[in-house]
């Protein structure tokens, strides 16, 4: 269920800022329809903190019914800062998940082994199969690579979303060490399968799913040429999507090419500066042509 690209769907809202549940269908259509492997909703990008319960809900609700008519698997965000909480939103989601994807606790800066002891609570409530989500410069706590390794052999642990925003000592040995490790940090896509993940979960592929699945796909193929090309062309276009705060570029692009109806996100988040969206624009006319 891992490998390819699941992409973390962003969450359309109308000029009114209500909840667009016909953009959520077209676009999950439109990235299964292009080669993605998967759907992810209520990640990062899918704004998961800024919705209500009930729209939380409908997210999930919607985009289960498609990913069940391509049969793909759906990821649903879950978690936290506290055990508890993480534990009950599991409990409720899962019934609808194939994965669920759950961050570190963050800002609390919690032991290796408290974190420990939360997915393995979390992973054992939940009854599906759990993504841990490692993302030191978000949640303010870097775990030790050898908690990594042992969250990674915790029953019910299928994998980790790894986005520590490099390529480093600790990532090499967890690729070479670990299973299931999937990329995170949608600059790094590329060297990360080529040093053997799993596959992503990619933001960018929002607005070019067939070009990142065409890479996944060539590195799985063992078509380095291909593979690189599409890294190079594919990278001015994930600079300029998180030139500014994540997905309110995204969210630009897909409207303007008419993939959802408006660009609306939710304060805090702010819509971003032309020059970004025009940049972002020219980088994917480049990708398609
Ligand atoms: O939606 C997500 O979750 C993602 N998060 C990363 C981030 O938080 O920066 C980026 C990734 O592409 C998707």
């Amino acid at each position: 269920m891992l490998h390819g690209i699941h992409v973390p769907l962003v969450t359309p809202f109308g000029p009114d800022g209500a909840l667009d549940v016909p953009s959520l269908e077209g676009l999950a259509h439109h990235v299964l329809t292009e080669g993605a492997a998967g759907l992810v909703v209520l990640a990062t990008t899918g704004e998961a903190a800024l919705l209500t319960a009930d729209e939380r809900r409908t997210v999930i609700a919607t985009c289960r019914k498609i990913s069940e008519e391509y049969g793909a698997p759906l990821t649903v965000g879950v978690g936290t800062i506290g055990t508890e909480e993480s534990v009950r939103q599991a409990i409720d989601r899962a019934v609808d998940a194939d994965l669920l994807l759950a961050v570190v606790p963050y800002y609390l800066r919690p032991t290796d082994e408290g974190v420990l002891e939360h997915f393995a609570a979390i992973g054992a409530a939940a009854g599906v199969p759990l993504i841990v989500y490692n993302i030191p410069y978000r949640t303010g706590k870097t775990l030790r690579v050898e908690t990594l390794l042992e969250l990674l052999a915790t029953e019910h642990v299928a994998g980790i979303k790894h986005c520590p925003g490099a390529i480093d000592a600790d990532t090499l040995t967890l690729l070479a060490e670990g299973r299931g490790v999937l990329g995170g940090d949608d600059a790094f896509l590329y060297p990360m399968l080529q040093l053997g993940a799993a596959g992503g979960i990619t933001a960018s592929a929002n607005v070019a799913p067939a070009a990142f699945a065409a890479l996944a796909d060539a590195v799985r193929d063992g078509d380095a040429a291909r593979a690189r090309d599409l890294h190079d062309a594919l990278l001015p276009l994930v600079n300029a999507l998180f030139a500014e705060p994540s997905p309110t570029v995204i969210k630009a692009v897909l409207a303007e090419r008419g993939l959802i109806a408006d660009a609306t996100v939710r304060s805090p988040l702010r819509p971003p500066c032309s020059e970004v969206v025009i940049r972002a624009l020219d980088a994917l006319a480049g990708l398609i042509a």
